[in-house]
């Protein structure tokens, strides 16, 4: 490394303002940006969806027919170059793969060939950067969908030295997801078979992606200390222990940030009206927008509890609903905007008819409500049973939305617990512990009774999340002390 700046390969299936199914997306976004304001040569390689191809003028188009071959099979892909900020994206054009209109799934089942999908992104994602003649120092995966890169740096390419330099980062955002597939079902990895250890398989015959990028990137990170501890325990590890364990000298934790171009209540254009800390007569009115919205009683002391959540397990709507059975009775009402599980939609589409002026569940993905809730609801709701880092909560929090969260992972790092409502002091949520509805419950009612009995109390709830922030900027500091240890680590090693 001749200079402090590094160049730094950035991969990720999602982006947000591209394509975007949850938090990774923002990630890839904000990371980047926070990095290249550093100096850092950072560009981006995601898939072309058609959500990409929208965002598509002439002047992007890059290269024709890249060909990737390998033994008898040969993949012709095209590249296109967008601009994201001061971020150049490389776009992998190859229909058959990415031309639909889930990225992971068809809304009910993920696509049965994403091992296949995957596996050739990772690696065209190396063959464009030889041929833009761009050798990283850094090549940063993120979750399992690019976790093969690292491995492919191991085996194939190994003898390659235009990486002779680069290392590698894996960043952890939800390590419940791994990529667990048969061997049949992926072409691509044929030629790779017998390069797999036992330790990246599942039952012998199934690879797990999120493994072999466990075993062969230079460093690991989770997106929040907590949640990095929480890995090296049995009941948090995902069944990945003794992996995380034998990596333990190369993992961290490193707080996601809040991206405050995108979510500031003082500039968001997708308000009704802005406000901030000192003025919040314009949260009232976003309060009123979203009743009117919905079909709600616009009242506006009946207090409104919003969530804004992918449809899945994870986020804890085993212990939302039953509470929510109980919660109904008062006098509240509560709005919850989701997409995926269509389990889960349907239960809630039940309670919502059970429940109709008092709970609205709205399905589907739209940024622009996404924010109306975050601006209009008076409590947060992210009962998680684990959470990675969270940057729901963090919005709530910039938004004066006090969250109500279950003290797990980058939830407890970013939420200070309400001891007292008689005087919340610094709080900025509330935060329960027990993966019980009862526990749940509980720190809703309190929520309530702060809300109705104590608006001094409230109010300075509010303020403390509003001045609280994680900056993004912090993190790519941090990032970048990551990025030069595996740099350092490795050349010392190799010598
Ligand atoms: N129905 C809907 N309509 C509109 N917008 C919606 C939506 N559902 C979700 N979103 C948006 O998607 C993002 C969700 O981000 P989170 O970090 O809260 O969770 P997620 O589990 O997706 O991310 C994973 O990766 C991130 C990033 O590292 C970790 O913070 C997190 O813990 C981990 O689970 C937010 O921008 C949110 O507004």
């Amino acid at each position: 490394m001749d200079s402090d700046k590094l160049k730094i390969l950035f991969l990720a299936t999602e982006v947000e303002d591209l394509a975007k199914t949850g938090g990774l997306a923002d990630v890839a976004k904000a990371l980047p940006q926070a990095l290249r304001r550093l100096g850092h040569d950072v560009r981006i390689v995601c898939p072309f969806y058609p959500q990409v191809q929208e965002r598509l003028e002439e002047k992007n188009h890059l290269h024709s027919e890249l060909s990737l071959q390998l033994d008898s099979l040969q993949y012709l892909y095209n590249i296109h170059l967008l601009q994201l900020g001061n971020v150049p994206v490389y776009s992998v054009d190859y229909p058959p793969y990415f031309s639909r209109q889930g990225l992971y799934d068809n809304g009910y089942h993920p696509y049965p060939d994403n091992g296949e999908r995957f596996a050739f992104f990772s690696m065209a994602a190396l063959q464009i950067a030889q041929s833009l003649d761009f050798a990283p120092d850094i090549i940063h995966c993120n979750d399992w969908h690019t976790a093969m890169t690292p491995f492919f740096l191991r085996t194939q390419l190994s003898e390659n030295r235009f990486f002779d330099s680069t290392r590698t980062l894996l960043t952890l955002h939800n390590a419940a997801y791994q990529g667990v597939f048969d061997l049949a079902s992926i072409p691509f990895h044929r030629r790779f078979e017998n390069r797999l250890s036992c330790e990246q398989m599942e039952d012998g015959n199934r690879i797990n992606f999120l493994k072999c990028g466990l075993t062969s990137a230079d460093k690991i990170n989770a997106v929040s200390p907590s949640y990095a501890a929480e890995l090296m325990t049995p009941l948090g590890s995902h069944h990945m222990l003794p992996l995380f364990q034998q990596r333990h000298s190369d993992f961290s934790g490193i707080l996601n940030g809040c991206n405050y171009d995108d979510w500031n209540p003082s500039t968001d254009p997708l308000l009704p009206r802005t406000y901030d800390q000192h003025h919040l007569e314009g949260k009232a009115d976003c309060k009123a927008h979203l009743q009117q919205y919905l079909g709600l009683k616009e009242s506006p002391d009946t207090p409104l509890f919003g969530m804004v959540s992918r449809l899945t397990v994870q986020k804890g709507f085993e212990l939302l609903l039953p509470a929510l059975e109980r919660f109904l009775y008062n006098d509240v009402q509560v709005v919850i905007i989701g997409s995926g599980d269509p389990e889960i939609a349907e239960r809630l589409k039940a309670m919502e008819e059970k429940y109709a002026g008092r709970l609205i569940f709205r399905e589907g993905y739209t940024s622009k409500i996404a924010h109306w809730v975050q601006a209009g609801a008076d409590f947060f709701l992210m009962p998680s049973l684990f959470e990675p880092c969270g940057l729901t909560q963090m919005y709530s929090l910039a938004y004066g939305t006090p969250p109500i969260v279950r003290g797990v992972g980058g939830l407890k790092d970013t939420v200070k617990p309400v001891k007292d409502i008689r005087d919340v002091d610094r709080a900025t949520g509330f935060v329960f512990s027990q993966p019980e509805p009862t526990a749940l419950l509980d720190v809703m009612c309190n929520a309530l009774a702060l809300y109705r009995e104590h608006s001094d109390s409230y109010a300075k709830l509010q303020q403390n999340g509003m001045a609280t922030r994680f900056c993004w900027d912090d993190a790519a500091v941090k990032y970048e002390q990551l990025y030069k240890s595996a740099l350092n680590t490795e050349i010392t090693a190799n010598q």
